[in-house]
């Protein structure tokens, strides 16, 4: 089985559906609210363990109500979270309004997350085990370089997703090994728009990139071989959201058994689009049995 560690972020997001955002000073009735488990890395780890990896996600939940129900999420999902620490403090949050037109506005509060800021004790025990290290940029990136180079130090594959998309310290990008930005990170790391220019661009700095494109799949490119690109499934979208993430976990797992780069690519395709065609993030990704039946 493969094994996958993640050191990343756990998030509580309250989403409250109203017709219209409240402006400043504005009182508004919304329509509904719901609480969603999420983070990059919850919702990564969660697409890698329904995928059939071993996973192991580092981190922090805070020691409220929302930290217990964020572990039990992936717990529920075949998730180790006996790294996973509680933080004294409230969890990490994302507060959105989700207005009929289907803009949001967002804010996002670290919590626990923000506590992160380097390896607990275990951490690097765990990732030398691993054959993966799953990681992204809702951490402090103190944390994130240091779980980049322990995973160097053992030999581990180190992928980043660069999300939130910011400017990131040669440092880190010289201990990834595969970097998985969507095109508007890819543009923002490197100024350039187009994704072919954009991963030869990132190819200066890391051995391997996946540029993924929503609707218009996703771009590979490596030192070895030139570029090509991987069509997404023609399917109808209800929901994106979590698509990347579900993409990145299961595309792991997939490398993580030796599969050919382009194989794995076409898995984690169809398991991000099975993502997409149902609504919620990690409560829609897929199991293992449904993609390779979509396949
Ligand atoms: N409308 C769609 N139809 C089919 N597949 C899709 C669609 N949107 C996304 N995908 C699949 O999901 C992958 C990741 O999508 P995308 O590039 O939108 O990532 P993202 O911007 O990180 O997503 P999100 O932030 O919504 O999780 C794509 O490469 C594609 O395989």
């Amino acid at each position: 089985m493969t094994g996958i560690a993640v050191l990343g972020s756990t998030n509580m997001d309250l989403v409250a559906y109203v017709a219209h955002a409240p402006k400043r000073g504005e009182t508004v009735t919304g329509r509904e609210f719901r609480t969603i488990p999420g983070g990059k890395g919850a919702n990564q780890a969660v697409a890698a363990a329904r995928a059939g990896g071993y996973v192991a996600m580092m981190g922090a939940v805070g020691s409220d109500a929302f930290g217990d129900q964020l572990r039990a999420t992936l717990i529920a999902s075949g998730v180790d979270t006996d790294l996973l620490r509680t933080a004294d403090g409230p969890s990490g949050t994302a507060h959105i309004v989700v207005d009929d037109e289907g803009g949001n506005a967002i804010v996002v509060i670290p919590g626990a997350n923000g506590t992160v800021t380097s390896l607990a004790p275990g951490d690097e025990a765990l990732i030398a085990t691993a054959d993966l290290l799953l990681l992204q940029l809702e951490l402090p990136l103190t944390a994130v370089l240091d779980g980049a180079e322990a995973a160097r130090r053992h030999g581990v594959r180190t992928v980043l997703t660069p999300a939130p998309a910011r400017p990131l310290p040669p440092e880190l990008l010289s201990a990834i090994d595969l970097l998985i930005p969507n095109e508007h990170e890819a543009a923002t790391l490197t100024g350039v728009t187009d994704p072919h220019k954009a991963a030869v661009e990132l190819l200066s700095h890391v051995p391997e990139v996946v540029i993924t494109l929503g609707a218009a799949g996703s771009l590979y490119a490596s030192r070895d071989t030139g570029p090509f690109t991987v069509p997404a499934r023609p399917i109808d979208a209800v929901d994106t959201t979590g698509a990347g993430d579900t993409f990145v976990g299961t595309l792991a797992v997939a490398l993580g058994e030796g599969r050919p780069v382009e194989e794995a690519l076409r898995w984690a395709s169809t398991a991000a689009a099975l993502c997409v065609q149902r609504p919620g993030a990690s409560t829609s990704m897929p199991y293992r049995s449904e993609i390779d039946t979509a396949s």
